[in-house]
């Protein structure tokens, strides 16, 4: 069990609260100024990864007092429960190992008292023939033909993993072999994603922790209607259709051979579970052999995030600078920019990894929380980020801590292009953090030939505060073991946020609510009839839906 321990209560916080007051005053140019070597001591390398936070708003008294507050938390046991099985995710009673998942050591994992490293290692075997036959044209649809199109039909955990890392190494992706993905229960998903598609060659992969989630219930039916438009003959689903699942008689129940069913576990959660079954058509896409890469990655940053201690650690030290910012920067948000377009959709991927792990209110002590917990996490790639919204981050009212990733080697290296992008990512982090004083500004326009009034005028608009603390993420190249190391890196920033916060990270009661009230209002809609018993905006709403359709 997981310690209670309000943080806004500790004698670190304390020390931060006053220590604020001190660093809020100082511009990030006098912090550069004060210490010429704080590159050095601000800066964590790990493999082909190189994480510089030394632009945040931090002096070195500010990091013993962040590691302070971790360790009065407990993070050190903390980190050990979850690792060693723990059941630490108490409001529903399980263990979190999706460690476990990626432990190539294979040293034993015990969940209540059994070692889950035979079972992970079992269905990873099966995963691996599977995608081997698939990838090789071995396994053959209806009609003989070989598999050219695999469709995963999940929501949420169930999607956000397998989309994120299939766009992330799409260049290591197999050719004559697409991925799909199809999420949203509004019917064009699926629609338009069968559009192009030839069921003799389709496979469709039923990704659901709990098989019974709306949203991939209703677009697995429909994929199976379909099928059987052209295939007629049931006995053809089990050629079409694989299950990725913890529940059995689930999978059963909806016609898939259990044969073909990849399970996974109660311990793993829907938001980390693309190191389980769910990632099967990852390891179709990329192969095994990089599935297995990626995997090596993420236990790279296990190993890192155990064994090294809290100031040379990355998740730990980026967890704690958020917290920095979150809880006495007054920052509500953070955003994730990746200079590469194959990581697209790693911001939109960890908007669901934090904000439903720590966008929680009730403390482990069952008591209301009174401080500010999960910040709202938003992104898209640099340099079309540049173009639209950061503009904000640069002059706005608001601060906007923001992590940079770039890759210094490119999968396309066309002409110059990765060049000039890597420009972008370097001065956009020097300009965050320089900003331009109202002489700089004066000087260029002056230099520019404009008049004096000219001058006067537009000098107030042309200054940038800066000092808007940034961390840059530079790895080497996007390879599988690379994203591997990542993707960790960002899981256990998140649980360091949890502990400290004093929030079980690894439940999601919120997102329940909608799913019991759409359940509510789904059969009233069966009918013409008019409604009443909501309050009077649902009711006329739903009222002025059926006249309309
Ligand atoms: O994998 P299944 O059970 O379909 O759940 C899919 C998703 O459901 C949502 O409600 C969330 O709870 C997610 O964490 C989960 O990944």
């Amino acid at each position: 069990m997981l310690p209670s321990i309000p943080f806004d209560q500790t004698a670190a916080h304390k020390k931060l609260k006053s220590h604020y007051k001190t660093i809020s005053k100082k511009h990030l140019r006098e912090l550069f100024a004060e210490d010429p070597k704080r590159f050095n001591k601000f800066s964590i390398r790990l493999g082909d990864i190189l994480l510089d936070y030394s632009k945040n708003r931090i002096n070195g008294r500010t990091r013993v007092y962040l590691s302070q507050l971790a360790e009065e938390c407990q993070l050190g046991d903390a980190i050990e429960q979850m690792f060693t099985g723990q059941k630490i995710n108490a409001t529903e009673d399980r263990a979190v190992l999706h460690t476990a998942l990626r432990n190539r050591s294979n040293e034993p994992v015990f969940v209540d008292g059994q070692d889950v490293m035979p079972e992970i290692n079992a269905v990873l075997e099966k995963m691996k023939e599977f995608s081997s036959k698939v990838r090789s044209g071995e396994w053959k649809g209806y009609t003989g033909k070989r598999i050219t199109d695999i469709v995963n039909i999940g929501i949420g955990g169930s999607d956000l993993g397998p989309v994120m890392v299939t766009e992330a190494l799409k260049s290591y992706g197999k050719k004559g072999l697409q991925v799909h993905f199809v999420s949203n229960v509004d019917g064009t998903h699926i629609a338009e994603a069968l559009k192009s598609l030839n069921p003799e060659t389709t496979l469709f992969m039923i990704a659901s922790k709990t098989f019974t989630t709306q949203e991939t219930m209703a677009n697995a039916h429909t994929a199976r209607q379909w099928l059987l438009d052209s295939a007629e003959d049931p006995e053809h689903i089990k050629k079409h259709f694989v299950a990725l699942s913890t529940n059995e008689e689930q999978v059963k129940e909806f016609g898939i051979d259990p044969v073909n069913m990849f399970v996974f576990w109660d311990w793993v959660g829907g938001r980390y579970s693309l190191w389980s079954a769910i990632g099967l058509s990852i390891a179709c896409y990329i192969g095994f052999q990089n599935y297995e890469q990626l995997l090596a990655g993420a236990h790279d940053m296990d190993n890192h995030f155990r064994h090294t201690k809290f100031e040379r650690n990355m998740p730990v030290m980026l967890g704690l600078l958020g917290i920095w910012y979150n809880n006495f920067f007054g920052a509500s948000t953070e955003a994730i920019l990746p200079y590469d377009q194959y990581l697209h959709r790693f911001a939109a991927y960890f908007q669901q990894g934090d904000m439903e792990s720590n966008g929680k209110s009730t403390g482990r002590d069952g008591q209301p929380v009174n401080y500010e917990t999960g910040p709202i996490i938003w992104g898209e790639p640099g340099t079309n980020g540049q173009h639209a919204f950061y503009q904000l981050i640069h002059q706005g009212t608001k601060l906007v801590p923001c992590d940079f990733i770039a890759p210094a080697i490119s999968h396309n290296p066309i002409g110059d292009h990765h060049k000039m992008l890597l420009s972008n990512f370097f001065a956009q982090t020097e300009a965050l953090m320089n900003g331009k004083t109202a002489e700089e500004a004066r000087s260029e326009l002056e230099a520019a030939g404009k008049s004096k009034e000219q001058v006067d005028f537009l000098t107030p608009f042309k200054v940038f505060e800066g000092n808007r603390p940034t961390n840059s993420i530079l790895v080497k190249k996007i390879t599988p073991r690379v994203l591997g190391s990542l993707i960790a890196m960002y899981e256990h920033k998140i649980f360091v946020q949890g502990i400290i916060w004093n929030v079980f990270s690894f439940d999601q009661w919120g997102v329940e609510l909608g799913k019991q009230l759409a359940n509510k209002i789904y059969p009233e809609l069966q009918n013409d009839w008019p409604i009443e018993g909501h309050d009077s905006s649902t009711d006329a709403l739903i009222n002025q839906y059926k006249k309309w359709r």
